[in-house]
């Protein structure tokens, strides 16, 4: 979108001139420090309902020069872990490079190969232009990839097209799928605090999840990721993550000890 192309990771820095929310004190993402959590059994496992996306419905994918997006239908809703009704809107992904990590949240210091980040916004607003300005007008459900022995094959899904959209500006369309078998096996386990959009404009509109139990890929479908895309100057698109921010006496909680 307008404004959106001229950042890049490389200066993180330089975001809080052109988006002033980029240098609040609620910005995304940060190191879980474990020690820091806070336990909090009121928070419940998720209700998703319309995940099962039918393969004569086509989802666009998209290489938009900072990630990979697959936008979603919007029929896919989440009840239950979260203080209200949201409504998913696209999937993204965040990786480093061979041998590099590339999570945006870390664990106890630890960065994990890759991230996923499903973005939904509150059913009480019926844009999500117009939710993201809104505090708790967003939700994203975060889940950490990693080399596992297995190929992963609902991943194969949308690997499979990710040389159709190498270059910047490219889509193309998949067939449905089950969206929630993106995410981590059990989704009972996770983290909850409030932060931002981790590009710019950083609104500070994001009700996070982070799933305690991640999602297993094989190192080639690892690589797919790191090694496909590019963005508009043939640069291969990698290491796309923002920097941990700091926490400003914010707390983490966890459901499960
Ligand atoms: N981790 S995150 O959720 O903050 C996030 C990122 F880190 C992201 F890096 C991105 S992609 C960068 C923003 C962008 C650029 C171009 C276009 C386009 O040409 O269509 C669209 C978007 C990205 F799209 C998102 N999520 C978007 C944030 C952008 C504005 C709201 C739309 C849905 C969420
Ligand atoms: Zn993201």
């Amino acid at each position: 979108g307008p404004g959106h192309s001229h950042w890049n990771y490389a200066d993180q820095m330089a975001w809080t001139s052109d988006f002033h929310s980029c240098g609040g004190a609620s910005q995304s993402p940060i190191n879980i420090q474990l020690s820091e959590t806070i336990f909090d059994p009121s928070l419940r496992p998720f209700l998703l309902s319309g995940f099962d996306v039918p393969e004569d419905e086509k989802l666009k994918l998209k290489n938009n020069g900072h990630t990979v997006v697959l936008d979603l239908p919007d029929n896919l809703l989440i009840h239950n872990g979260l203080p209200q009704e949201y409504r998913a809107a696209q999937l993204h992904f965040h990786w480093g490079s061979r041998g590099a990590p590339g999570s945006e949240h870390s664990v106890d210091g630890k960065r994990y190969s890759g991230e996923i980040h499903v973005v939904h916004y509150s059913t009480e607003y019926s844009t999500i232009q117009e939710a993201m300005t809104q505090p708790g007008g967003l939700a994203v459900l975060g889940a950490f990839l990693e080399a596992g022995s297995e190929e992963n094959p609902t991943y194969e899904h949308f690997l499979t097209y990710l040389p159709q959209v190498s270059n910047e500006g490219q889509d193309t369309e998949v067939p449905g799928f089950n969206i929630s078998g993106l995410l981590p096996g059990r989704m009972e386990r996770y983290y909850r605090y409030n932060g931002s959009l981790t590009t710019p404009p950083c609104f500070q509109s994001v009700n996070w999840t982070i799933f305690n139990d991640t999602i297993k890929l094989s190192e080639r479908q690892i690589s797919m990721l790191e090694d496909t895309l590019h963005r508009d100057d043939e640069e291969i698109l990698q290491l796309n993550f923002r920097n941990a921010q700091h926490m400003h006496g914010r707390i983490i909680l966890a459901n499960f000890r």
